[in-house]
């Protein structure tokens, strides 16, 4: 028997099966999604087998993650509404659904896990932010859980209060970041150097930043101010970050992706 199921294998559920299949065997895992031939595809790739419905994928694992899109949660739950056993654990990776919200769609006693992954899953580097109450789980439940999410990346438990504002810093986030990288690359292309050598170095520049930050443990501003050397060229660039808004910009993102996740319930 399958262990983990899958209700949903587009962009997150691809991404995160692909770190699993480092851990668990194909045989260990289930899918179902919406179109027969993309699942015949993915079967074809991984050997993880599909069934055709969110009930059969039910029916037939202890952990059920539900991968699916915000707006399609409401279509699954009447679906699976009644049908999730008490020895089940539901991941949910939804943006904008509480735990209270999916119970309401499950039925009361179902046991839910609320997370928020990103697409870097893919590569192995996802951070997670994840929320459950740890007394509705068993230690053994709790390190597959766990393991669950470190397959694929790091994961951060957090409050569920503060799974919105997670959003930003793990769900939302790599889009932010490719889109630095592609300006930033097409500011390097625009002074004369090959798009392709721009795209290269400046991904590994964010790469080996980001090290940086995780590794010295260091204020990001202080980082920031051993690049800035005094009448150099880094601190004109600043400077001209300051003067478009740089920071204001992405903190006025931050509360859009906030605000929007109490608009995603069906
Ligand atoms: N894309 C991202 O970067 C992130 C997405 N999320 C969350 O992950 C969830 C999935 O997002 P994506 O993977 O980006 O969406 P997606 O659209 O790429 O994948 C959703 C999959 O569900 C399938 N599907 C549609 N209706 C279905 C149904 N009735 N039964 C079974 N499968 C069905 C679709 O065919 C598709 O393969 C969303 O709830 C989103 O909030 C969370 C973190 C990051
Ligand atoms: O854009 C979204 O709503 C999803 C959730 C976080 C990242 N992608």
């Amino acid at each position: 028997m399958a262990k983990i199921g899958f209700i949903g294998m587009g962009n997150m559920g691809t991404a995160i099966m692909r770190g699993l299949l480092k851990t668990y065997k194909p045989e260990e895992l289930l899918f179902t999604s919406a179109h027969e031939a993309k699942m015949q595809k993915i079967t074809e790739e991984t050997g993880v087998a599909h069934v055709s419905t969110a009930t059969d994928c039910a029916e037939q694992v202890k952990y059920l993650v539900l991968a699916v899109k915000p707006q399609v949660l409401p279509t699954v739950f009447k679906e699976l509404n009644g049908k999730i056993r008490k020895d089940q654990v539901v991941i949910s990776i939804a943006a904008g659904y509480a735990i209270a919200d999916l119970q309401a769609g499950l039925g009361d006693s179902a046991r839910i896990v609320r997370s928020m992954p990103n697409t870097p899953a893919m590569v192995g580097e996802g951070m997670s932010g994840v929320s459950y109450d740890e007394a509705l789980f068993t230690d053994e439940e709790k390190d597959v859980i766990d393991g669950f999410f470190t397959s694929f990346g790091k994961m951060e438990k957090v409050d569920e209060k503060l799974m919105d504002v997670v959003g930003s810093a793990s769900g939302c986030s790599p889009a932010y970041v490719y889109m630095f990288i592609e300006a930033l690359a097409d500011g390097c292309v625009k002074n004369g150097l090959p798009r392709q050598a721009a795209y290269k170095m400046v991904a590994q520049a964010v790469l080996g930043s980001a090290k940086m930050v995780l590794e010295t443990g260091k204020h990001p501003g202080e980082l920031k101010d051993m690049v800035c050397s005094p009448g150099g060229t880094t601190i004109e660039g600043l400077a001209a970050l300051e003067e478009n808004g740089f920071r204001g910009a992405i903190i006025k993102a931050c509360d859009a992706n906030f605000e929007k996740n109490k608009k995603l319930k069906g």
